[in-house]
Order: C-alpha cells, then structure tokens, then sequence
C-alpha cells in the first residue's frame, strides 16, 4: 500500500514509519526540515520516499498526496507549545487538517485518511468511575482540544474513507524539557502510558485492517494505567532528582483531561500492546540518558537543576 506519514519524524511519526517499512508498506514522509527530523530521516534512507515541507501549504501537501492509498495525518502542535503560539497552531493543526483533507478530495482515487486525535477530548473525568469510553461525551477545554475535536468533524463530514485514532499519553524517546505545565497536574491523576512503538504498530496493523469509519482507543492497556506520581517520580527517579513536594503541585479538586482507556477493542482487533509501564520508562531513560562528559558533570548539576525545577511550580510561588 502506497501511505503518506505527515510529521514523520515526530515521536509518534517516527514509529509509524518504522513499523510501515517492517511491514513492507511503500512510504512517503512529509515533515518539516529541522536538525532532528534529517537525523531521523537519515536512518531510513533508501526505505522511505521523504519529501521536507509545510503542512500549512496547501500546493506542498497536495503534491505530497498524489498517488497515496492512505494518509497517516501526525504533523501537529501539541502541549505546550501550542499554548505558546496559538496563532501559529491554528494554522499548522487546523489549516494542515484542511490542507490533508482537501488534497485527499481533489484526488480522482482518494485515499483514506487517518486522523491522530487524544483522549484528551474527554475533558477533565477524574471525578468519574474509570476507564474511558467511546460513549463517553467530548468537549473542548482548550485550544488543543478544540483543534483536535475541529478536525474530526472535518474528516467525519468529510465523505472520505477515514479513521481516528484517540491517543494516551506518548512518552517521547527522546529528552523533554522541563516545563511549569508539570505542576499542573494533580499527583494522583490516572494516567494511561502507551509506549511509543507499540502505537506506531497500532497505526501499521491498522492500513490491513477494518478500522475504517470509526474512533479508536489508544493506550498501553491496564499494564499501562498508572497514576502521575508513579510517572513522574520514575522519570525524576532515572536522572537521580529528588521529586517536589507535594504542594508543588495542583491540588486534587483541580480537574485534569486524562484519565485510563477502555482499550479492549483496539487491542483485539491491532494486538499493539506489548511492553508495560516498566519497560516504556526503561527504554525512555535509555535513550535519554545523558552520556559522555555531561554524564560526568551530572552530580554537579543537580542542585542547580532541582533548584530550577521547584522554581517553576506556580503553587510554591503563591505562598
Ligand atoms: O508546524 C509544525 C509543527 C510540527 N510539525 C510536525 O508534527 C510532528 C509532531 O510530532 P511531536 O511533536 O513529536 O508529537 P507526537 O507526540 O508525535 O504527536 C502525535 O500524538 C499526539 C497525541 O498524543 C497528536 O496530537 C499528534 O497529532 C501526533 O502527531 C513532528 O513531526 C513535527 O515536525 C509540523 O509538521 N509542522
């Protein structure tokens, strides 16, 4: 099958690719050009067409369509940049839908769209008896949410053959910056983790299989369902930090949109789900781990960067 990936060589994107190329599916990338992205591409040259481009420009993406069976439609903004920048996220995740989902129309065989939406959609659920369903109510909380529900309206009404996948949380194989957005959590907040290649294969076992005109759950599975503390004092726990204290963080009464899946449907028909929350926080510190001479100067640091990541809880600051 002939598949276009946008936001190839993002963390979802690139274990889409990955796992399209294992299974001997004809790939075209689409992705902005940056230093990360042409590292990545690097890896699977001569397996993959790669095309650099805009998701924002619509001749860029027609182009990229042509000739494509199927669109696996990942180029987006995501938290928190798209709160820093709402202008240009617009643009990227509304407009860039549109773009996909037109030059998906203007093709005299269209292809099938697949859309990357979150479980985010649910709003803020914690105060409900867990997990997640289909026929649980969305709503937007936010601009990303908004964006996100936007472009499943789109390509619902949109008479293409489509599919939307609703994500867990993806932890990146790669560093994460630290971020105030952390203390915005509740510690006791369900979390469902999904490891990253096991949603690439999810997305791969998807193109030969009847997911078509319908939404799907996406995550780790009750392996996988844990809460934010566990999460983050494991992650905070591979770099040897201490975690904050608990006042650092939004208290529990503070709603949060995330919360654990009913993901038994997905995984019967894409049986995805193979490494549990031990072994996603095992590979992410593996690949995160700082190496050479910053390894050396390490313990050095971590004062320094404790002191900078209490800085940034907005509830220490209150008081
Ligand atoms: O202006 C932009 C900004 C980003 N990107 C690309 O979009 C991708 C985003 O990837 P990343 O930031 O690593 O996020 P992921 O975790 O991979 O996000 C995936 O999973 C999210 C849900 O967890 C979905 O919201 C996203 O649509 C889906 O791509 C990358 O390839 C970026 O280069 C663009 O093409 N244009």
């Amino acid at each position: 099958m002939r598949i276009l990936v946008t936001g190839a060589f993002g963390n979802v994107g690139f274990s889409t690719v990955q796992a399209l190329i294992e299974q001997g599916q004809t790939v075209r990338c689409f992705d902005l050009k940056s230093k990360g992205a042409e590292k990545k591409a690097h890896l699977v040259e001569g397996k993959a067409e790669i095309i650099w481009g805009d998701i924002r420009d619509a001749q860029a993406v027609a182009e990229a369509v042509k000739g494509q069976e199927a669109v696996i439609h990942l180029a987006y903004i995501i938290p928190p940049a798209v709160d820093e920048n709402p202008q240009l996220a617009q643009e990227v995740n509304v407009g860039g839908t549109r773009n996909v989902i037109e030059a998906a129309k203007a093709q005299s065989q269209p292809p099938k769209v697949l859309f990357s939406s979150s479980l985010d959609v649910f709003g803020p659920t914690q105060d409900q008896e867990p997990p997640r369903r289909l026929t649980d109510p969305v709503m937007a909380t936010d601009e990303y949410t908004r964006h996100k529900l936007e472009g499943e309206e789109m390509l619902r009404t949109s008479n293409l053959e489509w599919a939307i996948y609703r994500f867990g949380d993806v932890p990146p194989l790669e560093a994460r910056q630290m971020h105030p957005i952390m203390y915005t959590i509740p510690l006791n907040t369900r979390l469902e983790v999904v490891h990253t290649h096991d949603v690439g294969l999810a997305i791969a076992n998807g193109m030969h299989s009847p997911i078509w005109g319908k939404v799907w759950l996406i995550g780790g599975g009750p392996k996988c369902q844990i809460r934010y503390r566990d999460y983050l004092y494991r992650t905070l726990g591979e770099i040897g930090l201490q975690p904050p204290p608990d006042e650092a963080f939004a208290p529990d009464s503070k709603p949060y949109c995330t919360d654990w899946l009913d993901t038994e449907e997905s995984q019967a028909l894409l049986q995805y789900q193979r490494h549990t929350f031990d072994e996603i926080m095992r590979d992410v510190a593996e690949a995160t781990r700082p190496k050479g001479a910053v390894a050396l100067i390490l313990p050095l640091l971590r004062p320094l960067v404790s002191r900078q990541m209490l800085k940034m809880s907005p509830y220490l600051q209150q008081k």
